[in-house]
């Protein structure tokens, strides 16, 4: 079974752990490394956000290898899947998920509660720019890019007192020693599928749908597939910021879907927050339906709330400085990607 990969110390990580998932089941694989647009892009220096698709750069390549027959098996972050599915594209499973948290990796152990006002905090993600202004600690947030070792690098060497990363991708590569602070939820909702892998084969190749499926954790489809029908229904209005998490919970009568979601202005000024539950059936079958419907109730009561509304607060100027007042605590570099 040929498991096609992008070639970043990450992807490759992840996607050998899929193989020996595979493996284990008593099927060879092999990994086949795919050239991405966005991998291309990085080594150019041209910035994501000017790459032909922002979102889908590091997917795309992958599904036509696996279209064209080149793989048999496509493993992305699942977070950086578009919305809108594929032609020909079956998510075949979503593996149990890591811890969806962000972290923090900061100078001297710090945690960003400790840092003072103007510290130079790295981030490309729009989503966490805006929650970093909403925390009010006057921080001087400022575009990065470039892979973990790369970031971690910048705080290393001095050229950020921090950066914020998701913990997943720490944990794969073995690197969570270098976490100084777990951010919680309410303070910095994940992106819509963080922590979680997305395994995909062609929707017609059946031998591999079955032994793929035995990958799948149902618990942690049902999570995503809410906290992404979050993000399809809001794009159908807003370009805001998204945070999304959902958790199955094991409730009274059975289990149930929490989700919580945010959509922001760029600035973090402004924010619509909502969360909801639903009541699941004691059989995992149904779930993904359950899960969309709840996620696509929760986006449209955001969009009732004002987070289309968001959008318009990306030409405003940047929130004021802190009342420390310190000169570096304006940031000009927050609307990158
Ligand atoms: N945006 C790139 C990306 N895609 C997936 C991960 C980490 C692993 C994951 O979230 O599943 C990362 C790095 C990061 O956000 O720090």
């Amino acid at each position: 079974m040929r498991i096609g990969t992008r070639r970043s110390a990450l992807a490759t990580t992840q996607s050998s752990h899929v193989a020996a998932a595979i493996n284990a089941f008593g099927t060879a694989t092999e990994l086949v490394e795919i050239n991405t647009d966005g991998d291309r892009s990085q080594a150019t220096g041209i910035p994501i956000s000017q790459a032909a698709s922002a979102t889908g750069v590091f997917v795309s390549a992958l599904r036509e290898a696996l279209l064209a027959g080149e793989v048999d098996v496509a493993v992305h972050s699942l977070k950086d899947l578009p919305t809108t599915p594929a032609d020909g594209i079956t998510l075949a499973a979503v593996p149990m998920r890591e811890d969806p948290r962000d972290v923090v990796v900061a100078r001297d152990g710090l945690t960003l509660g400790e840092l003072p006002p103007g510290s130079r905090v790295g981030t490309g993600s729009p989503r966490r720019v805006a929650q970093l202004h909403a925390l009010g600690l006057g921080l001087d947030v400022a575009g990065l890019r470039g892979n973990v070792d790369t970031r971690i690098g910048h705080v290393r060497e001095g050229r950020y007192d921090a950066v914020v990363l998701a913990r997943a991708g720490l944990s794969r590569l073995g690197r969570l020693d270098e976490v100084t602070e777990v951010l919680d939820p309410l303070q910095m909702l994940p992106a819509p599928g963080q922590g979680a892998l997305a395994v995909e084969c062609r929707s017609d190749d059946a031998e591999t749908l079955a032994l793929l499926a035995r990958l799948d954790d149902p618990a942690t489809r049902a999570a995503v597939l809410a906290e992404r029908a979050v993000l399809a229904t809001l794009e159908g209005g807003c370009s805001a910021p998204i945070g999304a998490l959902a958790d199955l919970v094991e409730g009274e009568d059975g289990p149930e879907l929490w989700l919580r979601a945010v959509a922001l202005s760029p600035d973090g000024t402004l924010a619509v927050r909502r969360s909801a539950s639903s009541p699941l059936a004691e059989e995992p079958a149904s779930w993904s339906d359950a899960a969309t419907i709840l996620g696509q109730a929760l986006g449209r009561e955001m969009l009732d709330d004002g987070a289309a509304e968001l959008d318009d607060r990306a030409s405003s100027p940047p929130p004021p400085p802190s009342s420390n007042d310190h000169p570096s605590a304006r940031s000009a570099e927050v609307h990158n990607a």
